[in-house]
């Protein structure tokens, strides 16, 4: 399905509602990493997202090393930056 990319000015609003997060270099993703007590927290997060995920048909890029879980935002259908990932980002907060 097409989504539409955002916009410079759009991502710049993005990462204001969204203070955790960053822009990744290449500017086609959001990041943030994610410290927990430990990996059972770690674990049970991703499990949490991951449901969520599916259920919305977006997808995070990640990974997970004990404690710790690295999160990449981006919607490959478009290229980029989309709506789809602020909705991701903010779910993922309701998640922690
Ligand atoms: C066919 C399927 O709906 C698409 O490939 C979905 C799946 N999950 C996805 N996840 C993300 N992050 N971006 C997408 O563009 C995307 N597209």
């Amino acid at each position: 399905m097409s989504v539409h990319r955002l916009s410079e000015p759009e991502i710049a609003a993005m990462l204001a509602e969204f203070p955790g997060w960053t822009l990744r270099a290449d500017g086609h993703a959001i990041e943030r990493t994610f410290k927990f007590a430990d990996f059972n927290q770690a674990f049970g997060f991703m499990t949490r997202v991951a449901l969520y995920a599916d259920k919305v048909d977006h997808h995070p890029e990640w990974s997970n090393v004990y404690n710790t879980v690295e999160v990449a935002l981006t919607t490959h259908d478009a290229g980029g930056l989309s709506t789809r990932d602020a909705a991701m980002a903010r779910a993922i907060e309701g998640y922690l």
